[in-house]
């Protein structure tokens, strides 16, 4: 089973899916390590990616995600799928990948940024991260507000995953 944790950035994906794996003693993956240098070096400079920019991004995810179900993996995957058409690559509809979007408001959203240490990814890049966001709605909404401790408890009862496989 994969379950695609998405949101924009600074929602929490990366701290969710790394606890919600470590918890169910499942593989963490993150999808900011799939970007090219070119990508990465376009957001630290405060320029927001295109969708000529996130294509091959998206195809190595895919690949990758393929490949997990393949072999059987079970995976947390922190992906950003801030558009509808990017989350069709990721075969959600089939039973065994799971969407939880993490939800939040702008000012909070920007507060844990402007908190956050070292990270490439600007700032300045919320709103157009809010623009190209298209919430799903074939998702588990999960409100971020809370402590990451209390979100990955409620995802794993609502996903029925409360004993550790
Ligand atoms: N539920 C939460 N409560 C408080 N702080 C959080 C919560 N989730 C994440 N954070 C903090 O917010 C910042 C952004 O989280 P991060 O996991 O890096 O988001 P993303 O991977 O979506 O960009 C980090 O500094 C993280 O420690
Ligand atoms: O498609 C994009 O614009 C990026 O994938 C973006 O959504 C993602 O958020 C960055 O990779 C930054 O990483 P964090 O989400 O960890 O801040």
């Amino acid at each position: 089973m994969i379950i695609l944790v998405m949101g924009v950035s600074g929602s929490g994906k990366s701290t969710i899916a790394k606890l919600l794996a470590d918890s169910l003693h499942w593989e963490f993956s993150d999808a900011d390590n799939f970007h090219s240098p070119q990508n990465i070096d376009k957001m630290r400079r405060g320029i927001s990616l295109d969708d000529g920019d996130r294509l091959p991004w998206l195809q190595d995810i895919q690949a990758a995600i393929k490949e997990c179900l393949e072999d059987n993996q079970n995976v947390v995957l922190a992906c950003s799928a801030l558009k509808s058409s990017y989350r069709q690559y990721f075969f959600i509809g089939d039973e065994r990948i799971k969407l939880v979007y993490l939800k939040g408001s702008f000012d909070l959203i920007q507060k844990r940024l402007n908190q956050r240490q070292n990270h490439f990814m600007s700032e300045k890049l919320l709103k157009s991260q809010f623009d190209s966001l298209e919430e799903p709605a074939d998702a588990l909404y999960v409100d971020i507000s809370a402590p990451p401790e209390v979100i990955v408890q409620n995802i794993r009862e609502s996903l029925g995953l409360e004993t550790v496989s």
